[in-house]
């Protein structure tokens, strides 16, 4: 509802126009004064909408009235309407510059009134609304202007401007905190004061380049010292500021903190170069420093070692006492390696049990010799993990920098294999890379890829060695024993291949090829009339490790049509040695199908006796070297006979191996001994000769 006030010192006319303001618009409010003070009173408290007053009034006229009311809060674009009956411009012009908004010539048209006061109220209301408008876009602007400088303030970036001068006008709150400053205290300082003495002048440097090329730098990163002290990483960038009229004033540095990324990628950058278990440097970052020490000692002259080693029978007491001893056991081997060398040195562990050390500043292939020793002498202390003593030693290969190789590869190929020379001497000791190895190194790589060659071209043969049983005198089965046979005709014994293939794994495909052999050819003697003989076959500790023994075994019956029972495995001590729970297994199911089973070499093992207890064996088979000097050697007689009694009050068989001569035989008989095997009775031999020996025998029997 509008508020139209009258002011006019003459009670008629103020009647009047009140009337006639009565009728602007339906509802209007009206209100007439006399004297413009009491009016002027009545407007700091109301703020009308239209006013019309006389010019020519006692005291206070027209245009001072409505110079006063101009003044008055909220009255500035109110419609004052001056009434006036002068004609001259000089009124006119008074009552404009006190800030009249138009003026009306008395007497006043009642029409004319009514019109121009109707257009001013509409036009008051427009202004009106457009300043309610103004309003709330200026408090829109504010609360974004605030929001905005909140989150200049918050973000985790230094954000700061500086002028030409190269004062700063503006730094955000974050870069102020990390200079343990207010905003204010920054202001008009130096980038010294901003970005500390060094980053400060480059700083300057970067940003009188932006002030001359006026264009935006490539953000680099930098580090930055907090008033804390703390280590923090920022992605600084550098860009011009320019006013309204595109001109540059100042320039904008922006510096994202990416500590947090820094730290993760370094954190990776861990993790990728050392190994997780023992925080020790892994293979990658060895290579990496063993290639820095490459380089200085080829400009310095300078002499490196490799040592390289793994635990003797870590995996027995992985298997024995578990992974998690066996994690144990690793860490706390690495914490005494890395007490034992200078701190030039490098440990580093490369997988498994298996070390490394990089010993620099060395002058002959001795130091790397004594540091190996200290390296053993600090792990032949016992551990003491979870209860358990444990106790390690370690067989180390020592490689020296040029004089055994002169890249990483070369180092660390030698020291390997002079590793495994202290391996296959004994183990626990050292071994320092000497060329012959590397020679045998070639000729095993040679056998290696022949031995595979021979599996494929059906190069190997099997001979039968015949087992004869002292009551009957009969043959009662042979040993299967492998040969190769070259292609030169040449008859290659198994003591010069297995061991190899035992090392590189070939002995899994071999030993199940004899098997299958075995099985086929013995299957084949019944149908050629021969009586059921046993066949005897060895078997190897790692087809235990490697493969499924039992379903292996049942194969080859299956597929021969050989009687179980005819089958008898040869069993050793590195068989009976480890895992024996899943030996245990096997055997037994092996036996519920009628397959025998014979300890060989019995009597050389460390607890032969136990064996015997633990495992279905139906056979003993006493060691040839009890057998070699039987007649002479008082302690060999009591072993046989040892071995003899023991066999048979627990219900085995006795066979003894290496028989050689007659006397050997008679002793063995006088003991009771079971069965006999040995070159008295016949070399191992090609099947077809082992046939036409079991023919003979029995033609001698059935013509005796
Ligand atoms: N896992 C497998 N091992 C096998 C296989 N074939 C053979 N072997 C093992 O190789 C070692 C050497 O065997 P070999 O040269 O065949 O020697 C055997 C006999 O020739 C030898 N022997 C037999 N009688 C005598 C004798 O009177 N005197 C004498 N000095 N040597 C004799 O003994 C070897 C058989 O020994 P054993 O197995 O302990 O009964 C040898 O360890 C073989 O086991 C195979 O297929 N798989």
């Amino acid at each position: 509802m509008a508020l139209v006030v009258i002011l006019d010192d003459r009670v008629t006319n103020r009647n009047i126009f009140a009337k006639l303001a009565a009728l602007i618009e339906p509802g209007v409010d009206v209100r007439a004064f006399g004297d413009p003070v009491e009016a002027l009173g009545f407007f700091e408290s109301v703020t009308p909408d239209l006013v019309v007053t006389d010019y020519k009034m006692p005291g206070v006229d027209g245009a001072e009235f409505t110079r006063r009311f101009r003044a008055l809060p909220g009255c500035g674009d109110v419609p004052v309407v001056v009434l006036t009956v002068y004609e001259e411009r000089s009124f006119r012009l008074n009552a404009l510059e006190a800030g009249a908004t138009d003026f009306l010539q008395s007497p006043v048209d009642h029409h004319e009134f009514l019109t121009r006061a109707r257009n001013l109220l509409k036009l008051r209301r427009q202004q009106l609304a457009l300043a309610r408008r103004a309003s709330s876009l200026e408090s829109e602007l504010r609360d974004s202007s605030d929001r905005l400088a909140q989150v200049i303030d918050t973000v985790p970036a230094m954000i700061s401007a500086v002028d030409r001068d190269g004062r700063c006008i503006f730094v955000n709150a974050y870069h102020a905190s990390l200079l343990g400053a207010a905003p204010e205290e920054l202001l008009g300082g130096a980038p010294t004061r901003l970005f500390g003495l060094h980053h400060g002048d480059r700083s300057a440097a970067l940003d009188r380049l932006v002030f001359q090329s006026g264009a935006a730098l490539p953000s680099y990163e930098e580090e930055f010292i907090t008033s804390a002290g703390e280590r923090r990483y920022f992605l600084t960038s550098k860009a011009p500021l320019r006013d309204a009229a595109g001109v540059m004033t100042a320039v904008l540095t922006t510096a994202l903190d990416i500590t947090d990324r820094k730290r993760a990628e370094s954190h990776l950058r861990h993790l990728a170069h050392h190994d997780a278990l023992t925080d020790l440097p892994n293979r990658s970052l060895l290579h990496e420093r063993v290639r820095h020490e490459i380089a200085q000692a080829r400009r310095s002259g300078a002499k490196f070692a490799l040592l390289l080693f793994d635990l003797d029978r870590f995996k027995g007491i992985n298997d024995v006492l578990g992974h998690h001893i066996g994690d144990r056991l690793l860490k706390a081997v690495a914490e005494r390696l890395v007490a034992t060398v200078r701190e030039t040195d490098t440990v580093a562990r490369l997988g498994g049990d298996e070390f490394a050390i990089l010993q620099t500043n060395v002058a002959v292939v001795g130091d790397g010799m004594d540091l190996a020793r200290r390296v053993r002498e600090s792990l032949s202390v016992p551990f003491l993990l979870d209860g358990h003593e444990i106790s390690t030693s370690a067989s180390i290969g020592v490689a020296l920098f040029p004089d055994h190789g002169f890249d990483f590869d070369d180092l660390l190929k030698n020291a390997d294999l002079a590793m495994y020379r202290a391996k296959s001497d004994g183990r626990d000791g050292t071994r320092a890379f000497a060329e012959d190895m590397d020679k045998k190194a070639r000729a095993i790589t040679v056998l290696d890829s022949d031995m595979r060659r021979a599996l494929a071209k059906k190069e190997l043969v099997l001979h039968y060695q015949p087992q004869v049983n002292l009551a009957s005198g009969r043959i009662v089965g042979a040993e299967a024993l492998v040969r190769w046979r070259k292609d030169n005709g040449d008859l290659v014994s198994p003591a010069d291949f297995l061991p190899q293939a035992e090392e590189s794994g070939l002995i899994v495909p071999i030993s199940e090829w004899v098997l299958n052999e075995a099985c086929r050819e013995a299957a084949s003697w019944t149908r050629d009339g021969l009586p059921p003989l046993r066949v005897a076959v060895n078997l190897s500790a790692i087809q235990f490790r490697k493969q499924n023994v039992e379903q292996v075994v049942l194969a080859a019956l299956a597929a021969s049509g050989l009687e179980s029972g005819r089958l008898e495995l040869e069993l050793t001590e590195s068989i009976l040695l480890h895992d024996t729970e899943r030996v245990v297994h096997s055997l037994r199911a092996l036996q519920a199908h009628g397959v025998t089973f014979s300890i060989d070499d019995f009597g050389t093992g460390y607890s032969s006796l136990s064996y015997v207890r633990n495992f279905p064996v139906n056979r003993l088979k006493i060691d040839r070297s009890f057998i070699h000097n039987l007649r002479e050697d008082g302690n060999d007689v009591a072993i046989v006979r040892a071995i003899v009694n023991l066999g048979h009050s627990l219900n085995l068989d006795v066979i003894a191996e290496g028989v050689e001569t007659a006397a050997q035989v008679g002793h063995l008989r006088a003991e009771g001994c079971d069965e006999v095997q040995g070159f008295y009775f016949g070399r191992p031999m090609p099947a077809a000769d082992f046939i036409d020996l079991v023919r003979r025998e029995a033609v001698v029997a059935q013509t005796a």
